[in-house]
């Protein structure tokens, strides 16, 4: 059963995005400290190509999630969400299309990036969606080929059209996270402000102050 607020501190991440060895790790205190959704997205430079390694990590990727009872969504990857048999699967505009997210994978927390009105606007026409990720919120360099920032205000926006809850996702840190507040926002989503993190149980927790 899937905690109604599941989405608050959403942690995305995949072996390039820590030193190898320290993946599980990094997720294992990841989970210990609150984070309420996780991501696993193995794309970009220096990341796992091996579909076998790459099945094998998710795999105990997911079983940590399910020691701390939080949702393991999948990114892109349709084939491997459904043989891991996740909680749920996020895609972009340009990965495989919602529709047939949707048929492939149903009773799914179903995620969708959007990066203006207009796309929420389209994607509210799919009811089955579970939630919108909207950004980058600011300039990030985790993604190489994001779009421009949207900053708060384009994010609220967004929020303002959306028929389903959005996380904010996109250079969001501890030291801009409080520029959330007021923006309706019903989580953040972070790869590089908790995999970088000495401290993962003090920036969870700042994190969360953007309700
Ligand atoms: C929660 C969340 N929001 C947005 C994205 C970005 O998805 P996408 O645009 O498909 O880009 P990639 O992550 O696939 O490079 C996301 N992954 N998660
Ligand atoms: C995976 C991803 N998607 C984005 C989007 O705008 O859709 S920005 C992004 C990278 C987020 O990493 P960080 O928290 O380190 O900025
Ligand atoms: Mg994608």
């Amino acid at each position: 059963m899937v905690k109604s607020n599941y989405l608050e501190t959403y942690f995305i991440c995949g072996t390039r995005d820590v030193d190898m060895d320290d993946f599980l790790l990094t997720l294992e205190t990841s989970l210990k400290n609150g984070v309420t959704c996780y991501q696993f997205r193995e794309k970009g430079p220096g990341s796992l190509t091996s579909p076998t390694y790459i099945y094998k990590t998710a795999q105990l990727a997911q079983r940590l999630c399910q020691q701390y009872d939080v949702p393991f969504i999948v990114n892109d990857d349709l084939e491997l969400a459904l043989k891991l048999n996740a909680d749920g699967i996020h895609v972009g505009q340009s990965d495989t299309a919602i529709k047939e997210v949707i048929q492939a994978f149903p009773n799914k927390i179903i995620g969708l990036s959007c990066h203006s009105v207009a796309e929420i606007k389209s994607a509210n026409e799919h009811p089955e969606i579970s939630y919108y990720g909207v950004g980058p919120v600011f300039s990030t360099t985790s993604k190489s080929d994001a779009e421009p920032p949207i900053y708060p205000d384009g994010l609220k926006e967004c929020v303002a059209q959306a028929s389903k809850p959005v996380v904010a996702i996109g250079g969001v840190q501890v030291d801009n996270v409080a520029q959330l507040k007021g923006t309706g926002v019903a989580g953040v989503s972070v790869i590089s402000a908790i995999a970088r993190a000495k401290d993962k149980q003090q920036v969870i927790k700042q994190l969360k102050s953007y309700q």
